[in-house]
């Protein structure tokens, strides 16, 4: 990691890794959309064993302190609501397109 001495430096850093993070972030959505497709139940869009499954695997990940650790939890929770919220919207579209189809 660069050590910076300047704001510009920081900012520069950070616009650096957002390019990189923005498509990573939008083919895990990707992968979320897919997974509305295949779940047959709505009850299922929300598998609490497989949220605790993936924030201990990220948190896993974490060699750094405590504040971080709980950094990335928090993130990781967050981003898998909206996950949800987004295959709901695909899961109920997809099986309108179904019901038509029957
Ligand atoms: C993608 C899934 O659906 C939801 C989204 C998750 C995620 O964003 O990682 C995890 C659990 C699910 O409730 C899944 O079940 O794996």
């Amino acid at each position: 990691m660069k050590s910076c001495t300047t704001m510009q430096d920081v900012r520069q850093e950070i616009d650096r890794l957002d390019k990189q993070l923005v498509p990573l972030l939008l083919e895990r959505l990707a992968y979320v959309a897919q997974a509305g497709t295949i779940k047959e139940s709505r009850d299922t869009v929300i598998d609490e064993w497989r949220i605790e499954d993936v924030v201990k695997k990220v948190k896993f990940n974490v060699t750094s302190g405590h504040s971080e650790s709980e950094y990335i939890e928090k993130l990781y929770r967050y981003l898998i609501t909206l996950s949800i919220e987004h295959e709901f919207k695909i899961w109920d579209q997809h099986n309108k397109n179904l019901e038509k189809r029957l």
